[in-house]
Order: C-alpha cells, then sequence, then structure tokens
C-alpha cells in the first residue's frame, strides 16, 4: 500500500486548534486524515485515537452507536494532553461502507445482531485495515502509540502492520440505551474491553 501526503493545514476546534493533514491511499482513491497536536515527533510515545468513520455517529448524533462521543472525547483527551495524534480513517461501517451500513441496520431493526447482520450481507464482521496507518504515522514522524481504543483486535492489527504501541487506554464514551445491545455483542462476540487499560510489554500483542 502506499500512502501520500497530499496537504496539511491549521484547523481549530472546540477542543484545541489541531494541525490537519490529508493523505490519500494511491491504491484504492481512499482519503484519510490525522489531526495533530504538540511535538509528536520526539521520539516519546504519542496518545493516539484510530478512528474509523461513522457518518451517523459523527455527524448525526446518532445514539446507535459510541462513535460521535468517542470521537469527541479523544478530541478532548489530546487537547488536554497538549501532544498527541488522531487519524481519521475513511472505512465506514466497519469498511463495508454506509450504504451496506444502512443495510446491515435495516437488518438489526428487524431482530438481527451487528455481527449476523455483516455475515447476511455477504461481509466479514469486520472488514477493516490498518496498513495506511504506519505511513501516515511514519510521515508524521511518530515512533509508537499509547492508543486509545478498547479493541484488543484493533492493537493487533496495528502492530502487525508496524506500528508499535506500548499502551492500551480504554476509550468508554457514549452508552445509552439505545446502544446497550450493539455494545454487549461487541464486547461478547467482537473481543471489545469496556473497563480496563494496560501496559503493553515489549512485542506483546493482545489476542
Ligand atoms: N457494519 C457495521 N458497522 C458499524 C455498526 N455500528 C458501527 N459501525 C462502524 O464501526 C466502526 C467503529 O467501530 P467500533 O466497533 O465502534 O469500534 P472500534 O473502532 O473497533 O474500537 P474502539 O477503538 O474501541 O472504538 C465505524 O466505521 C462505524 O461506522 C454496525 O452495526 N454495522
Ligand atoms: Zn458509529
Amino acid at each position: 500500500m502506499s500512502i501520500q501526503h497530499i496537504a496539511s493545514c491549521r484547523l481549530p476546534t472546540v477542543s484545541a486548534q489541531f494541525e490537519l493533514h490529508g493523505f490519500q491511499d494511491a491504491d484504492t482513491g481512499a482519503e484519510h486524515l490525522a489531526l495533530t497536536l504538540g511535538a509528536i515527533n520526539d521520539g516519546a510515545p504519542v496518545l493516539c485515537r484510530v478512528h474509523s468513520e461513522c457518518m451517523t455517529g459523527d455527524a448525526l448524533f446518532s445514539q446507535r452507536c459510541d462513535c460521535g462521543a468517542q470521537l469527541a472525547a479523544a478530541m478532548e483527551r489530546i487537547a488536554a494532553e497538549g501532544r498527541g495524534v488522531l487519524l481519521y480513517l475513511r472505512q465506514e461501517g466497519r469498511g463495508i461502507g454506509l450504504l451496506n451500513k444502512i443495510r446491515a441496520y435495516q437488518l438489526q431493526d428487524g431482530g438481527v445482531d451487528t455481527v449476523d447482520a455483516n455475515v447476511r450481507l455477504g461481509f466479514p464482521a469486520d472488514a477493516r485495515g490498518y496498513a495506511m496507518c504506519a505511513g501516515m504515522l511514519g510521515h508524521l514522524g511518530v515512533a509508537s502509540l499509547r492508543l486509545l481504543t478498547n479493541n484488543p483486535r484493533k492493537v493487533a492489527a496495528l502492530a502487525e502492520a508496524g506500528v508499535p504501541i506500548v499502551e492500551r487506554i480504554a476509550l468508554v464514551s457514549g452508552h445509552n440505551h439505545h446502544n446497550q445491545g450493539y455494545l454487549a455483542v461487541k464486547a461478547a462476540r467482537m473481543g471489545h474491553l469496556f473497563d480496563t487499560s494496560c501496559v503493553l510489554a515489549d512485542d506483546e500483542v493482545l489476542p
């Protein structure tokens, strides 16, 4: 995969004034973003959120998932430290795309869970990849991550993609009565952890 940096600009937000960096995956044409704050190229581990696009949660305030609240919480946390990076990856709907996610939601409205809905549509439960992150972080000069996530498989996939992770920090936000069942399925069937953080030993990858 070849990820290319295209342009950067200032991005004032309600949390902080970030730098926004635009990247393009030359193979797929996908446009990925990085928000950065502070001196992230000094060799010390960097607080990082790797966020997958969720149009319904991030832009439309959907309560079906926890994405919008997690995005805001991650930006606030990076702002509070004064240093960090948020990768905003354009792999909507766990990689199946927005319209297929709406198809999956329609099945879920009929009682199917989030994993089986993807499978019924002919997709894997999670079709995302993280190979682009190594190139984006390399361009930004980031040496290693303290990763904000509840998803141990994301930690493993990033490590496999060549991104060193020294710590996983839980990012629990946006739980409500609409997404209780969805979050329970993510914990039971997708390995998500909702209450613990951990420091990883050298070369350790979570299951
Ligand atoms: N196919 C599908 N995608 C969903 C559904 N709900 C949320 N998503 C997508 O899931 C992605 C976010 O993944 P999550 O499982 O919430 O979280 P994660 O990124 O794996 O883990 P965290 O780092 O802990 O947030 C976004 O791309 C959403 O659009 C759903 O029911 N079906
Ligand atoms: Zn979401």
